[in-house]
């Protein structure tokens, strides 16, 4: 009890060196230490409304978390309630805890008696704020889950490969590594992972993190001189999903700190889930040492939405978001924008708006020409990857050959990337049909190629301005 209070008293001094001061009165001072449940190793805090306890669990139940594992010196979960009420209870909750399901015993269990200070019951309540905090504490979003993951050729098997290690974590494939474009549902997998983990009740240590949120994690740690914190609070997990590891790029000391981690999971078999945009050895600026970790589980790929699956897409979209789409809507659509998901959920957003805005109840074909005007007036012009690999040739004063050959010197490689980069921004091929039309490239080279310019053309003026010249004289 005493030990809460102290602990409670330093996490406020400790916080206040990160935050405002009118952050600490807004949101940290109001906050009550109820109970610290010595088994489950959960701290009972309670705020003064529902709109402050979901700030606070959003934004500040890292930090609390972090600092109560380093005082107690064991992983803690931070269970945030309601003042004095029934929120505590399973029955009454709405939150992620409720969506999981909190246990057997859970709607059935009487509202905890509101004894502020009195330590936890070990009831299904402290279980079910367990469960919440877990997920809490996981990051995980609970709308990214299996069952609205749309399957098609082009993601079934890093779908197959997620399903497995989401049934035998840290003995099928460890790591499972997921590289893809933009777009394409890499983030929506590893989350299903990790919520299906969550979901058997096994208590599962599930962590979602995105990779530039590590980096920070490491600064941090170095900052405070606290990597004995951040290496246990990390080498405690059961399940570390980690997104966009390319972010990685050229951070040693966050390169450093995640080869122990991994190194130390591996080792428990713990379960590593990875995601890129690129495949491992395509990595750049990654310690090798990393990169041969990376591939030696599964590395799989998730390729752009072939037609059907796009459709598929959006019908599904449109019927969550309680959008009547007839298929041919769908299929126009569709057959127009290829690149990714995220670019289909963009445009279903806005057809829906514009007919809404219009009073238009039903959805046609003329009504998405109209809302999506911006989107196709690229997909509609009459460009080819032939085209564009004349057009550069020509730019760049190479034979339009080199634009297939296999040969690499930099005066070649260069024009041929930009073609690429022009062939996926200005058709509606995807990245393995260019990689054909381009000699036979793997997709992923043409993945590179796109990443590559499109960096370098937010950096150079002289290439931005080339390709201005170069789109423009294609579209005519
Ligand atoms: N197969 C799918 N079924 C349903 N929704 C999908 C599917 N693939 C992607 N999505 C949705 O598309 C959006 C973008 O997906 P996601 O964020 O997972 O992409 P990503 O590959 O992680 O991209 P990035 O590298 O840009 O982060 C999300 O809203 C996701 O739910």
């Amino acid at each position: 009890m005493v030990d809460m209070k102290d602990f409670w008293q330093t996490c406020i001094q400790r916080l206040e060196q990160d935050l405002p001061p009118q952050q600490i009165s807004a949101w940290i001072r109001p906050l009550v230490p109820l109970a610290f449940d010595e088994a489950q190793a959960v701290l009972r805090v309670s705020a003064p409304n529902r709109f402050k306890l979901d700030w606070v669990r959003k934004n500040f139940s890292h930090q609390i978390e972090t600092l109560a594992t380093e005082w107690y010196e064991r992983p803690v979960q931070v269970a945030f309630e309601l003042a004095g009420s029934v929120a505590s209870t399973p029955a009454a909750r709405s939150g992620p805890a409720a969506r999981l399901g909190a246990g057997p015993d859970a709607s059935s269990s009487p509202p905890a008696a509101a004894a502020p200070a009195a330590p936890a019951p070990a009831s299904s309540t402290a279980n079910a704020a367990a469960a919440e905090l877990a997920h809490d504490r996981s990051r995980l979003n609970t709308d990214l889950t299996f069952d609205n993951f749309v399957t098609g050729k082009a993601n079934q098997l890093a779908r197959a490969a997620a399903l497995q290690v989401a049934e035998n974590p840290g003995v099928s494939y460890n790591p499972l590594f997921l590289y893809g474009g933009v777009g394409l549902g890499k983030t929506h997998l590893i989350h299903a992972i990790g919520n299906a983990l969550l979901a058997n009740g096994k208590g599962t240590r599930v962590r979602y993190v995105h990779a530039d949120q590590y980096v920070s994690d490491v600064v941090k740690a170095y900052q405070r001189k606290a990597f004995d914190e951040f290496k246990r609070y990390y080498h405690s997990l059961d399940l570390l999903l980690i997104d966009d590891i390319q972010f990685f790029a050229g951070k040693n000391r966050t390169q450093e700190e995640f080869f122990y981690a991994f190194e130390a999971m591996v080792a428990q078999r713990k379960q590593i889930i990875i995601t890129s945009d690129t495949y491992p050895k395509e990595l750049a600026n990654i310690d090798s040492r990393l990169i041969s970790r990376f591939d030696s589980g599964l590395t799989v790929a998730i390729e752009p939405p072939e037609l059907e699956m796009r459709v598929a897409i959006l019908l599904r979209k449109a019927e969550t978001e309680g959008v009547t789409m007839p298929e041919e809507v769908a299929f126009f659509i569709a057959k127009h924008l290829r690149s990714n998901v995220r670019e289909l959920e963009g445009a279903l957003r806005k057809v829906s708006a514009y007919a809404r805005f219009h009073g238009r109840e039903v959805l046609t074909v003329d009504v998405c020409k109209d809302a999506l005007k911006d989107l196709l007036s690229v997909s509609n012009g009459q460009i080819t990857v032939e085209n564009i690999q004349k057009t550069v040739a020509d730019f760049y004063k190479i034979k339009v050959a080199d634009m297939y050959s296999k040969r690499r010197p930099a005066n070649i490689a260069m024009p041929r990337q930009v073609a690429m980069y022009l062939a996926k921004e200005l058709t509606q091929k995807s990245l393995p049909e260019i990689g054909d039309l381009f000699g036979g490239r793997d997709h992923t080279t043409v993945l590179h190629a796109v990443r590559k310019i499109a960096d370098a053309r937010s950096k150079q003026t002289e290439l931005n301005h080339a390709l201005h010249v170069l789109e423009q004289t294609l579209k005519g």
